[in-house]
């Protein structure tokens, strides 16, 4: 994708979630980053805050080395109320947070920034999830799926945790970790 300065864009995410979604805008960008960010919350930093920081951080990790290009980056986050979900890398962490968000409304919140000429611009998108009950072999089943690996809150709404889903509200795109219609608005789409 070009812009009428003629800048190329640059996707800064290693997840392939996020450039399917960004397929779905029928943008491919010209390059992919891997953005190195230290992903530990602050004591005490609410959600939206931190949704906010670490994709402005990962914008900015690789705005450094491609100052002339158009950046994009996200950072997706499930919250319960003021406390943050982490991204599930054990299957002991995946078993708590399903554990914890069975029967119970959660947020997961979507931060989106475009990097241009050392400006931010982002747009932060809330999605409202409700899980049904999970039982043990729910939960066990699904473990054993692996689709909880390096998922916020230790599910993907896009696979088999789809028939968890009792209610949502907001984004399912921003859900799956780019929120289309926020992401085109940035883009000038
Ligand atoms: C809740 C939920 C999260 N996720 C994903 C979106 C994000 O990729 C991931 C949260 O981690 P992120 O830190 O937002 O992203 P990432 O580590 O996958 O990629 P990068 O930082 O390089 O951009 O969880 C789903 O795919 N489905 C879901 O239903």
């Amino acid at each position: 994708m070009r812009t009428s300065a003629n800048r190329g864009l640059v996707l800064a995410s290693a997840s392939p979630r996020r450039l399917e979604l960004l397929a779905q805008l029928g943008l491919t960008p010209d390059l992919i980053r891997t953005p190195d960010v230290d992903e530990t919350p602050v004591r005490g930093e609410l959600p939206r805050v931190y949704a906010k920081r670490i994709a402005q951080a990962k914008a900015l990790a690789v705005a450094g080395s491609l100052p002339d290009n158009l950046i994009l980056a996200a950072d997706t986050v499930v919250s319960v109320g003021r406390r943050i979900l982490p991204k599930a890398e054990t299957e002991e962490q995946a078993r708590q947070c399903l554990g914890f968000l069975s029967g119970r409304r959660h947020r997961v919140l979507t931060a989106v920034v475009l990097a241009e000429d050392g400006k931010l611009r982002e747009k932060l998108v809330e999605t409202v999830v409700i899980f049904a009950r999970l039982s043990k072999p729910d939960i066990d089943a699904y473990i054993a799926s692996g689709e909880w690996r390096g998922k916020a809150g230790g599910y993907a709404i896009q696979g088999k945790a789809a028939r968890f889903i009792r209610y949502i509200a907001g984004s399912y795109s921003g859900v799956v970790g780019l929120p289309l219609h926020e992401t085109a608005q940035l883009l000038g789409l």
